[in-house]
């Protein structure tokens, strides 16, 4: 029984490929190399590059390799870029998800497990959010992943597919171990280019909006540590294979930072200062955005291990320091 991840070769994805080997797992990817990186991968886990939307493709991999659980990664992932270029998000995100979830069901995949994101909160009107909060997605990019969410309901509502959909607040940091982290030449999340600036790879950070309703007027996040959820995949999966229910999970540790006070935790841990400026409101952000983690604590048992923000940056900034060897010695 071998797990098919879609979106293997990207930043989250490799973890769990990683994770899933360390756990003695079968492991197959499917991964367009749209932003993911060949050498993402260990050498010896077979690499379909190819759409999830190639139903055809999917149904092969299924088959060769007797798939029995999909943990569908791969998206397209900026929120800004989603209101630039709406339709391409909802192609990608959820037209070409519905298109795997059918094959996963034709193939006779019994577990699926989607990536999906705090972004179907919007702005919430209490922190934290707990998943049965309302649903009010401030970008294309919440809404095409929302109506994955909905289409794998009722799919797996219908034809017995057991999902998990696991919402995950901000992913940050990098494999403890060294072998994965964030790759992506373009990357634009914060603490990825606070450390980018911190090593001076970037010429300094712009703050996108001092004028939110928080308490020092940026956005709040809460930063998650990629191992930590990707261990919280692992437990998802147990938990299906066990026979448990569909669910929805919050992936998060439920406390916020601002983006000012992760740029302090950037600085202090790299110990240099950059240039900080003052920009306009990204579009499509939402104010402040918290996980209520009840739910993975007391039904999966998930017990996060890397909670702490100095931790989640040294991490990154030792992935970063890698990358810029592995990218001068042009791998
Ligand atoms: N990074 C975060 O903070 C965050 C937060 C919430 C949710 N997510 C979700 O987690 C998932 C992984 O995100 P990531 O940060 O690792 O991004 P990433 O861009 O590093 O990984 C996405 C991977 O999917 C591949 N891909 C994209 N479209 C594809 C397609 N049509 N067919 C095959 N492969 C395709 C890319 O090449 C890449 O390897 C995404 O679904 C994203 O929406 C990420
Ligand atoms: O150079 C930068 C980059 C980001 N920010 C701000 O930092 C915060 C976090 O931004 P970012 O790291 O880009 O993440 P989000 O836009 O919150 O989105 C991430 O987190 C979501 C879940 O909350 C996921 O769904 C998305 O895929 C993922 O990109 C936001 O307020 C940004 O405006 C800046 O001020 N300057």
């Amino acid at each position: 029984m071998t797990v098919l991840v879609t979106g293997g070769a990207g930043y989250i994805g490799s973890h769990m490929v990683h994770a899933l080997r360390d756990a003695g797992e079968r492991v197959v990817v499917l991964d367009n190399l749209s932003t993911g990186r060949r050498w993402a991968l260990p050498g010896d886990v077979p690499l379909f590059v190819g759409e999830t939307g190639d139903e055809a493709l999917v149904a092969a991999i299924i088959g060769a390799h007797e798939v029995r659980a999909i943990i569908h990664f791969a998206a397209s992932i900026v929120v800004p870029d989603s209101v630039a270029d709406p339709l391409g998000y909802y192609r990608n995100n959820t037209a070409n998800a519905r298109t795997l979830i059918e094959a996963a069901v034709k193939g006779g995949v019994r577990h699926f497990i989607f990536s999906s994101t705090a972004a179907v909160y919007g702005t919430p009107a209490t922190l934290p959010v707990a998943e049965d909060a309302p649903l009010q997605p401030e970008s294309p990019y919440g809404t095409s992943k929302l109506m994955t969410e909905l289409i794998l309901r009722d799919a797996g509502r219908a034809h017995g597919l057991a999902y998990a959909i696991l919402r995950y607040f901000n992913v940050a940091g990098a494999d403890p171990q060294g072998r994965a982290g964030q790759s992506t030449p373009n990357a634009t999340h914060l603490i990825k280019v606070g450390v980018q600036a911190a090593l001076g790879l970037r010429p300094g950070l712009q703050v996108y909006g001092t004028d939110y309703p928080t308490p020092d007027g940026t956005c709040l996040r809460d930063y998650i540590h990629v191992s930590d959820l990707a261990a919280a995949h692992s437990a998802a999966l147990a938990y299906l294979r066990q026979g448990g229910a569909s669910r929805i999970f919050n992936c998060g540790y439920g406390r916020g930072y601002s983006v000012l006070e992760v740029i302090e935790a950037v600085k202090r841990v790299a110990g240099v200062d950059f240039p900080v400026s003052f920009a306009p409101r990204r579009p499509g952000d939402a104010a402040a955005v918290v996980a209520g983690n009840g739910r993975i604590l007391s039904e999966l048992g998930w017990r996060p291990q890397l909670d702490d923000l100095p931790t989640i940056v040294a991490h990154a900034l030792a992935w970063e320091r890698t990358l810029r060897t592995r990218n001068d010695a042009g791998a």
